[in-house]
């Protein structure tokens, strides 16, 4: 994430209707953080199936397997319209929970049964290849046992970089209003952890209070990370946390930022409606396009 003022250095002007994004940038030492404003929530929908069905063919091609990395939250139903996209492999794809609330498969707070609801049990995806929490553990044992599931899959299906952490296609994170991404929340030890693919935390501010998350270096060794906020709700954090400075104290949507990979953040008019962008190109005064 950049830090100080932060100003988009180039603009690329779209509609934001009919799945033509306006696109923004954001200066960032690789170039690789983009902004895509679309018109209406169900055009970010299109545009997030877009963005994986072009991953997807893409690691396929590469080493004949696909991984997704699903948050909780609105995102399974602004996925809806990857059911029934053709042309998906969706026998080589395997899909991942970057958090996870350590409660039953049953429970309307489990994020698997959410997408199961919503997306998954509507696309031809295995089973087996469907990662799930292990129910009824403590959460300790729980978030163990999840990194197992991962370290247990060989490097075709999941590539491991330099470091050994593992390298996944494509996370696709939510924004919560305190800026936190997977169940990371601003001024937790959390937010530190090196040590370890999956953490536990006991005492979330968010209920439920158990869950378990990828950590930060997971997260950032991803190949692709898009970051999906919709909605006037969103409006106020993602300015802040696209536009304002915390350091010290970085927001954890602030800390996502790809050792090797690219960032895309996915919104809406709505949720865009705070972002200087708006101001400077209404004005002309668009600080330092290229
Ligand atoms: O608690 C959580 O919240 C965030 C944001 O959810 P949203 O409904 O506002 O989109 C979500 O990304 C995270 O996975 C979830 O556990």
């Amino acid at each position: 994430m950049p830090s100080g003022e932060v100003a988009p250095v180039s603009t690329s002007k779209g509609a934001g209707l009919g799945g033509i994004p306006h696109k923004f940038f954001y200066q960032d030492e690789k170039d690789d953080y983009a902004v895509l404003q679309f018109g209406s929530p169900a055009a970010v929908g299109s545009g997030l199936a877009t963005y994986v069905q072009e991953a997807s063919a893409a690691a396929i091609k590469e080493r004949g397997a696909f991984t997704l990395v699903l948050s909780g939250g609105s995102l399974f139903k602004a996925l809806s319209p990857l059911i029934g996209l053709p042309g998906l492999d969706l026998s080589k794809w395997h899909v991942f929970f970057v958090d996870e609330r350590n409660v039953p498969h049953s429970s309307p707070d489990s994020n698997f049964k959410g997408a199961d609801e919503v997306l998954l049990s509507k696309v031809a995806i295995p089973r087996e290849q469907i990662y799930a929490i292990r129910e009824h553990l403590p959460v300790n044992e729980a978030a163990t046992e999840y990194a197992g599931q991962l370290l247990r899959l060989d490097e075709q299906v999941l590539p491991r970089n330099a470091e050994g952490l593992p390298v996944f296609d494509v996370i696709l994170l939510g924004l919560g209003p305190d800026g936190h991404v997977a169940s990371l929340f601003p001024n937790r030890s959390q937010l530190a952890a090196t040590d370890a693919w999956v953490l536990p935390i006991e005492n979330s501010p968010k209920p439920p209070p158990e869950r378990i998350t990828f950590s930060l270096p997971v997260i950032n060794s991803a190949k692709q990370i898009g970051i999906v906020a919709a909605g006037e709700g969103k409006a106020e954090i993602v300015q802040r946390v696209l536009e304002v400075q915390s350091l010290p104290g970085a927001l954890p949507a602030q800390l996502v930022r790809p050792t090797a990979g690219s960032v895309t953040w996915f919104l809406d008019v709505a949720s865009a409606q705070n972002l200087a962008i708006h101001k400077w190109e209404s004005t002309k005064d668009f600080p330092r396009s290229s």
